[in-house]
C-alpha cells in the first residue's frame, strides 16, 4: 500500500514536472522560431527600405535629376519616446539639423499628434505640418495684410502664392459629407 501511494504520488509528480518542462522548452522553441520569422521579416523588409543614413551616397546618386522631398515622423524620430506625451521635446541640435535640411529641401513632418501640438514643438516655420495622421495639413507660409490697412491677411508662401492651409482629406470629403447627412437623416 505504501508502495502504491508512493508510485501514485510519483508518477503525477514526474509526468507534470515532465510535462512543464516540456512545454516551457516548446515555448523557448516557439520563441526562437518567431524570433528568426521576425527577423526574416525584418530583414528582407530591411532590404526594400534601406537606412537612409547608410546608403546616403547611392540615394544622392540616384536622386540626380529629381526634386528631394524629405518626411519626418515626430514622436520616436525627431524627439525621444517619453513616458510623458506632453514632454517629447525635441533637442536644439535636432531643431537646428532640421532647419538645414528645410532649407535645403521641401520638407514635412507627419504626425498622429494634432498639427498645432507638433507645431509647438517643433516651431520652425518652412515647414509642412500634417498632423491627425495627415488629415489636418499646413505649407509653409506667411500672412501679408492685402488692400488697405483694414482688409483681411492672405496666407502666401515664398513665392507670393495664395496657401491653401487645411486640406483635410479632400477626395474623403463627398464620403464624409455624404455619411454626415445620412446620420442626420437617422438621427431626426
Ligand atoms: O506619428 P508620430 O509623430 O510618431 O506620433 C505617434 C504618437 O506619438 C505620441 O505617442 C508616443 O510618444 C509619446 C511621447 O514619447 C509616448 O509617451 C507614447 O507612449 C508613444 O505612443 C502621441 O502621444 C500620440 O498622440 C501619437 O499618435
Amino acid at each position: 500500500m505504501h508502495l502504491f501511494f508512493d508510485y501514485i504520488l510519483f508518477f503525477p509528480s514526474f509526468f507534470f514536472s515532465g510535462r512543464e518542462s516540456y512545454i516551457s522548452k516548446g515555448n523557448i522553441l516557439m520563441g526562437l522560431l518567431e524570433l528568426s520569422t521576425n527577423e526574416n521579416e525584418y530583414l528582407s523588409w530591411l532590404k526594400k527600405h534601406p537606412s537612409a543614413l547608410e546608403t546616403f551616397d547611392e540615394i544622392i546618386v540616384k536622386a540626380k535629376g529629381d526634386k528631394i522631398v524629405v518626411f519626418l515622423d515626430y514622436d520616436g524620430t525627431l524627439s525621444n519616446i517619453v513616458p510623458n506625451p506632453d514632454e517629447a521635446f525635441m533637442s536644439k541640435k535636432m531643431k537646428t539639423v532640421v532647419g538645414e535640411v528645410a532649407r535645403c529641401f521641401p520638407t514635412a513632418i507627419i504626425s498622429g499628434r494634432s498639427r498645432d501640438k507638433v507645431y509647438e514643438f517643433v516651431k520652425l516655420d518652412d515647414i509642412y505640418y500634417a498632423g491627425s495622421h495627415g488629415l489636418d495639413i499646413a505649407a509653409p507660409f506667411q500672412c501679408i495684410k492685402v488692400g488697405d490697412s483694414n482688409s483681411h491677411n492672405k496666407c502666401v508662401d515664398k513665392n507670393g502664392d495664395e496657401v491653401v492651409l487645411f486640406q483635410p482629406a479632400q477626395k474623403y470629403l463627398p464620403s464624409i459629407y455624404k455619411n454626415c447627412i445620412n446620420d442626420i437623416y437617422i438621427n431626426v
